[in-house]
């Protein structure tokens, strides 16, 4: 069969919306083995590293994959837990709490689920799950608040690598990116504000993934839209320019990446006189590894090596109330016409049933 079907589908079956939130996606264990499997699909991908096909694959499978997978697998152990790995606890959790608002307020209408751009669950499985429920239409909500070609039009990729291969396309809403969100934006403020009453405040470090500087002069606009989530975050806490500084994180190779680098720049800080910060991530929605091992742990050495006195890393928006009313609100305005749709759907069937009593009294 060359097009994939619906396993259930009847004529009659009502049409459901299906929200399908997107992550990176984590290895399914802290070894060599699994790091292995998890890099080669994560690394392979066009969109993550974007040099010559033969060149890249063969620094891939001998030297990347050899050298980086023991040193990977030995970073993830240092931040698993009983229940796995955090970015897929936190992005479970998430889940979770968007399908119970979504049920609360549309009941069976709206379905959510959580796929994985790379490793499990693939974003074709869930595709297929939903459709198996009966989801005609689809909203896709990467859970990056910023768009970058290494992780949102890669979550693109996939469902259109998925779509080519169905039978039966659902309606299809992509959101591509939501940094200048009031809610995403009240929710960091929230959070920091809140952290800032109960712990006193300090400079603030946001810090953000990098990704190569190349990809900017391309045409990438992520760094443009870090700067602006930066700007309007600060505006909302009330800060000035002194008080926060906004960097880059997670610098994969030799190639120049966006800076400043946050490593460099925590480095850097205590000689010019700031000796405290407190460092938050605002394009990491769940705590993972980069957030975990590499900012709360990795970058606290530094700063306090390089003579901080006092370091600390405020935890990511995760499952917070305020977050995933955030979220769910996002990609409810996506599907307001087809709610609209189901809304008018009711009023005529209404207007059906009145007039047909009328009739027959
Ligand atoms: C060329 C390499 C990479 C690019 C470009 C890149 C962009 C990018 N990544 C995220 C978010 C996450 N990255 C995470 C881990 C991770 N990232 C890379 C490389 C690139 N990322 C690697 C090799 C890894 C694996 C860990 C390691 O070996 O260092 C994660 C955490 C995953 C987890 O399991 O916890 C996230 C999240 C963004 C947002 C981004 C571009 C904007
Ligand atoms: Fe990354
Ligand atoms: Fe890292």
């Amino acid at each position: 069969m060359k097009f994939q079907s619906a396993n259930q589908f009847s004529h009659s079956q009502q049409d459901k919306i299906g929200l399908l939130l997107v992550n990176l996606g984590t290895p399914d264990a802290p070894t060599p083995k699994a790091l292995r499997s998890y890099l080669r699909e994560f690394l392979s991908d066009p969109r993550v590293v974007e040099i010559p096909r033969i060149i890249w694959l063969c620094i891939l499978y001998l030297i990347i994959l050899p050298l980086r997978a023991p040193k990977s697998a030995h970073a993830y152990a240092s931040v698993w837990s009983d229940q796995g790995s955090p970015l897929m606890v936190n992005a479970l959790a998430q889940r979770d709490a968007i399908h119970a608002l979504m049920s609360e307020r549309h009941g069976e209408r709206v379905i959510t689920a959580l796929a994985m751009r790379y490793n499990k669950p693939s974003v074709s499985s869930v595709i297929q799950q939903l459709q198996d429920q009966g989801a005609t239409k689809l909203v896709v909500l990467p859970l990056y608040p910023q768009y970058a070609a290494s992780t949102v039009a890669s979550v693109f990729d996939a469902v259109a690598a998925d779509f080519a291969k169905r039978r039966w396309l659902p309606d299809l809403r992509f959101i591509t990116h939501y940094h200048r969100d009031r809610g995403y934006q009240q929710a960091m403020a929230k959070r920091i504000r809140d952290y800032w009453e109960t712990h006193g405040q300090a400079h603030l470090v946001l810090s953000f993934h990098g990704i190569p500087k190349r990809s900017l002069t391309l045409g990438d606009p992520y760094f443009c839209e870090c700067h602006a989530t930066g700007r309007l975050l600060a505006e909302e806490l009330g800060l000035r320019k002194d008080q926060y500084t906004i960097s880059f994180q997670s610098r994969f190779g030799k190639a120049e990446w966006l800076k400043p680098y946050t490593d460099e720049t925590l480095k850097k800080m205590p000689s010019s006189g700031i000796k405290a910060v407190d460092v938050f991530c605002p394009g990491f929605s769940a705590d993972c590894l980069e957030t975990i091992e590499e900012i709360a742990i990795e970058n606290r050495d530094y700063f306090l090596e390089a003579g901080g006195e006092q370091y600390r890393y405020i935890e990511a928006l995760n499952d917070m109330p305020e977050h995933i009313s955030a979220l769910a609100n996002i990609a409810e305005r996506e599907m307001a016409g087809w709610l609209a749709e189901e809304i008018n759907g009711k009023a005529r069937q209404r207007y059906a049933d009145e007039i047909t009593q009328e009739l027959a009294g």
